[in-house]
């Protein structure tokens, strides 16, 4: 939202969980909308995801660096393209918000090698789950652009309460790592009309940086660690 009266502050919503809001400076802003509206472009560009239990997900995705699919990770998006690569530059952006959510790099697992980037319109949302089909447990770092959400934060044991709902605005980062890197989380709903007009964005973009530990194929299409992705991850569920 357009100038707050109150700056919002830093939250620790749960031990490894963190907002930063407005870390994100308007003109970082206007630069990753515009190199998201490239990313969504074909090839390889934003999708409908399909669960094979006949779901379809309301947030559109595109993935860089790769692309879920069910049931394996792949380097080949669904028109058959390869898919996009994981630009340096968001390994640069996810090193500096671990840093500046806890002080320091942690050491283990930092290859962040994949982007997900979500399109909400105003009715779409994310239902609870786990970020558990990565391989490495380093942090997940989300970063929204756009329309507010509201963005539920829970515990680690199941998708009901306790949980926390907070706002998440264009700019903030949230940060889940640590004892909290397999908590329950979604978006239960966009709040339309909220964007800065500036952005000039209608909707909300999210866009998470995570190190997945998958081996880089050798070939396009190769599958991942052969690993079955989980029924409640979250392009798995009926969204
Ligand atoms: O849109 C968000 O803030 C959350 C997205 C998310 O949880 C995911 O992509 O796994
Ligand atoms: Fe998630």
């Amino acid at each position: 939202m357009d100038g707050e009266l109150f700056p919002r502050d830093r939250t620790e919503v749960a031990p490894g969980a963190v907002l930063l809001p407005d870390w994100l400076d308007e003109q970082r802003q206007r630069e990753l909308v515009a190199a998201c509206r490239e990313w969504a472009r074909p090839p390889a560009g934003m999708r409908t995801v399909r669960t094979p239990g006949g779901g379809v997900m309301s947030a559109k995705v595109v993935g860089l660096g790769w692309q879920w699919r069910p049931y394996y990770f792949s380097k080949t998006a669904d028109d058959g393209s390869p898919v996009k690569p994981f630009p340096p530059e968001l390994g640069e952006l996810a090193r500096r918000a671990t840093e500046d959510v806890f002080g320091r790099v942690p050491d283990d697992g930092l290859e962040y090698d994949m982007a997900l980037l979500n399109f909400y319109d105003a009715k779409a949302h994310m239902g609870m789950h786990q970020d558990k089909d990565e391989l490495s447990k380093a942090p997940v770092i989300s970063l929204s652009l756009g329309d507010t959400c509201v963005f539920r934060f829970g515990n680690t044991e199941s998708r009901s309460r306790p949980y926390t709902d907070l706002e998440l605005h264009s700019g903030d980062l949230f940060v889940f790592g640590g004892p909290s890197r397999l908590a329950f989380h979604g978006v239960p709903r966009i709040l339309p009309g909220t964007a800065p007009a500036w952005l000039g964005l209608t909707g909300r973009l999210n866009l998470t940086l995570r190190a997945t530990g998958l081996t880089p194929p050798t070939g396009s299409g190769a599958r991942g660690p052969g690993r079955p992705l989980r029924a409640d991850s979250p392009t798995e569920e009926s969204q």
